[in-house]
């Protein structure tokens, strides 16, 4: 929800959420693949802050050459999601909340993100949760946005400072204020 600091991204992913689902019911499973700037935006996160920065260590088994650098058997091979993800070389504005960035790009084909993009590694031992990661998290950070109007606590930007761990941390915890709906409070007291 640090999409309060963007309430343009905000405003035009419920656009995208009350046009696919209207305001008479809730979000559902089935509505997720027609709304791909909710992807984006949900990519977009994972690019500035991969919740594994360093993914999981890989230990080599044989000796080998990668990008011109060798590595010996029984290396520990680490890869810097975090540093990819921010690299002025392949990324446009790297620092820049631009979910618009990922439109275009063909959902779950790698070779269209040219590996630049690897919140969950690829390969032989990419994360198989992935699938049911996007499918989960679309739902609840859709409905959070359909159902509720968002506001920053005060005037200052939420703090998107992070912390050091094998999993990526906020430094202060997320205070955002938010209200039911007008047009959806009827549906909402029926639950
Ligand atoms: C946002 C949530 C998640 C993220 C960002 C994530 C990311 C990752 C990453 C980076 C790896 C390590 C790949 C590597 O470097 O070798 C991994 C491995 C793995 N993840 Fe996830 N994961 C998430 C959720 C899940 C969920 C929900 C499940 C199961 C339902 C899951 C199951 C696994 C398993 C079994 C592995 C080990 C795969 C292997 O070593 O072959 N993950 N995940």
């Amino acid at each position: 929800m640090g999409n309060v600091n963007h309430p343009q991204v905000l405003e035009k992913l419920r656009k995208e959420i009350d046009c696919h689902v209207g305001h008479g019911r809730l979000l559902r499973e089935s509505d997720i693949p027609k709304l791909p700037y909710l992807r984006c935006v949900i990519n977009e996160t994972l690019r500035l802050y991969p919740i594994a920065p360093l993914l999981l260590p890989h230990l080599s088994s044989e000796g080998c050459t990668v990008g011109g650098y060798h590595s010996p058997r029984g290396t520990t091979l680490m890869v810097n999601a975090w540093a990819t993800h921010r690299d002025p070389k392949v990324w446009d504005e790297p620092t820049r909340f631009k979910p618009e960035r990922f439109e275009g790009m063909i959902d779950g084909d790698r070779e269209g993100f040219n590996f630049k993009f690897i919140p969950f590694r690829v390969g032989r031992r990419a994360c198989p949760g992935e699938g049911m990661v996007f499918r989960t998290v679309s739902l609840a950070v859709g409905m959070l946005i359909h159902c509720f109007d968002w506001e920053r606590v005060g005037r200052e930007l939420v703090d998107m400072g992070q912390g050091f761990g094998i999993t990526l941390s906020k430094n202060r915890p997320l205070e955002a204020v938010c209200y039911p709906r007008r047009t959806l409070i009827d549906l909402l007291t029926r639950l």
